[in-house]
């Protein structure tokens, strides 16, 4: 049941700054595709990690393998799309910034095209029924697809900048971090930026990436999506901070340090929080002395 805070922060006007389409299905709606698509024998359990579940970045990947297999015609984006911006908004939010990795699938006919105009036309029928939410796409390039798919992708979000009435506003760099160099990119990354495109870019998602993570923040995007290990404490540098905090560019999921691994970083943590912590032993202080 709801508690009184879960409506609280329900209904506190809010802006979501990254959200993948295939992301963000809800169950409900993943048991109307798995019910549509039986034949695929996919379970909630191959679709979803519960809360509290720990899983390797691979199997995480492996998930969105799976919920691709169920949301590949326009029939199923269409109606994808349009439940994700309903729910965002049932949950108070008022600005969203969608991303979508466009795809091609034979045997249904899709193209990245038709892909990109059907969430467009999802945020249409949106706006239409009058669903309190303003609604932005970014165009998604996976990085596992290599540089001549980023470049094609650029050409297609660069179409769908003039042609769209202002919903289709930047390109967003995402897929699995292992994969490849942000090196490779750069120059459809700044083509996109050139012809006016934002620029959202996951960086720094897993160690050992800071040269990478350089080379991209001087471009620079207008998001950065995790951002996890550009601290020096997990392996990043003061530079690569710097470059964030100097740009003022909004991080999304993004943690100071990942995971607090050390004494000394836990020490840290204490002595940066200790006024709460004397919060909490003052109204510990104030229930013993009130109840005895
Ligand atoms: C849970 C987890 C793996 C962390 C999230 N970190 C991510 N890092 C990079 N790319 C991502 C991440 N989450 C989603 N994506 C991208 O978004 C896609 C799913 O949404 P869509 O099909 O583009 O609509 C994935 O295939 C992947 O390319």
């Amino acid at each position: 049941m709801d508690t009184e805070a879960d409506l609280f922060y329900r209904q506190l006007p809010k802006v979501e700054l990254h959200a993948h389409l295939n992301g963000s299905v809800s169950f409900e709606t993943m048991e109307t595709l798995i019910k549509r698509k039986p034949h695929l024998n996919i379970e909630h359990s191959m679709t979803a990690i519960r809360r509290g579940q720990r899983r390797s970045l691979d199997e995480c990947f492996q998930v969105f393998k799976v919920i691709h297999q169920l949301v590949d015609s326009e029939e199923d984006i269409l109606m994808v799309a349009k439940a994700v911006i309903q729910e965002f908004a049932a949950d108070g939010v008022k600005y969203l910034e969608l991303r979508s990795t466009p795809r091609e699938v034979t045997e249904t006919g899709l193209t990245k095209q038709r892909y990109i105009e059907t969430v467009l036309e999802a945020i249409r029928q949106c706006k239409q029924e009058e669903v309190d939410i303003d609604v932005r796409f970014l165009v998604a390039v996976d990085r596992r697809h290599g540089p001549v798919v980023a470049m094609e992708t650029v050409k297609l979000a660069e179409d769908f900048l003039l042609s769209s009435d202002g919903v289709v506003v930047g390109l967003d760099l995402s897929g699995d971090p292992t994969v490849g160099h942000g090196k490779d990119l750069l120059s459809a990354l700044e083509k996109s930026k050139n012809c006016g495109l934002k620029l959202a870019l996951h960086l720094s998602e897993v160690p050992s990436r800071r040269d990478e993570s350089e080379l991209l923040l001087n471009l620079p995007p207008d998001r950065i999506g995790h951002g996890t290990f550009l601290h020096p404490e997990v392996g990043g540098s003061d530079s690569l901070v710097d470059k964030v905090c100097k740009q003022n560019i909004p991080i999304g999921k993004s943690f100071p340090f990942h995971p607090p691994n050390s004494k000394i970083t836990y020490l840290k943590y204490f002595f940066k929080h200790l006024n709460i912590f004397f919060y909490i032993l003052l109204t510990i202080l104030f229930l013993i002395s009130v109840l005895s």
